[in-house]
């Protein structure tokens, strides 16, 4: 295993001990939630009763080959505990997701949870965020005028393409990566892209993440929020 993978392997790990018996745990999705959800399959394995929320069909899949029960979102009130992962995070906690294409789910999940842990290999700690072009979910009637009103807010506009076929979400739903540069204020970016018709989600989660567990070397640094 490379340094990267060890990472998130260990921060996947250390995220996991915080869950506790009988609780509704949100999957994450991508290479380093990956780590997470095998985790709770073991610990599903081993007799604790969890219940858990996917965050992609992806991860559903996943869960359910690995017994894990799952519960639409529908279904919960609210869920104990999410890790999923993040492209960026910076110091404030700030993270860009989507990467993988999941990010309206990811953030619905997010908001329905009392804590959401990211957990990351070292390489997506950022001074600021922006490297990262942002993914933005938009219903495809809107996908002219939601391109044009971002390019207004500045962004280089990307169409998410995967297989020479324009990318679709589990939602049905085309992926715009936006590129702003590296962002001043992230925050007021997320206002504005919240006030496009047309846009389901982007992936700036400003204030959602409750703690980063980062893999470092061999070892993790645990950042948490205010
Ligand atoms: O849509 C995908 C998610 O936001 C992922 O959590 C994010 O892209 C990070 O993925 P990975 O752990 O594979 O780098």
């Amino acid at each position: 295993m490379n340094w990267s993978e060890q990472e998130k392997k260990n921060s996947a790990l250390e995220a996991v001990k915080q869950i506790k018996d009988h609780q509704i745990i949100g999957l994450g999705t991508g290479s380093t939630a990956f780590y997470a959800i095998q985790a709770v399959g073991e610990l599903v394995k081993s007799g604790m009763s969890l219940q858990a929320v996917a965050t992609s069909v992806h991860t559903e899949n996943m869960a359910a080959e690995l017994g894990i029960k799952l519960l639409k979102p529908e279904e919960v009130k609210e869920i104990d505990l999410t890790i999923d992962g993040a492209d960026e995070f910076d110091s404030a906690l700030n993270l860009i997701k989507g990467g993988g294409g999941a990010l309206f789910r990811e953030k619905i999940v997010a908001s329905l949870s009392k804590k959401e842990i990211i957990i990351a290999d070292s390489s997506k700690m950022v001074e600021r965020l922006g490297k990262f072009k942002i993914p933005v979910e938009v219903v495809p009637f809107g996908l002219s005028y939601v391109t044009q009103q971002l390019k207004k807010a500045g962004a280089i506009c990307y169409l998410r393409e995967r297989n020479d076929k324009v990318f679709l979400t589990d939602n049905q739903n085309y992926i715009i990566d936006a590129d702003f540069g590296l962002l001043d204020d992230p925050a007021a970016l997320a206002e504005k892209l919240n006030q496009i018709e047309g846009v389901v989600a982007h992936g700036l989660f400003i204030h959602l993440a409750t703690q980063v567990i980062m893999g470092k070397g061999d070892h993790v640094v645990i950042y948490d929020g205010n």
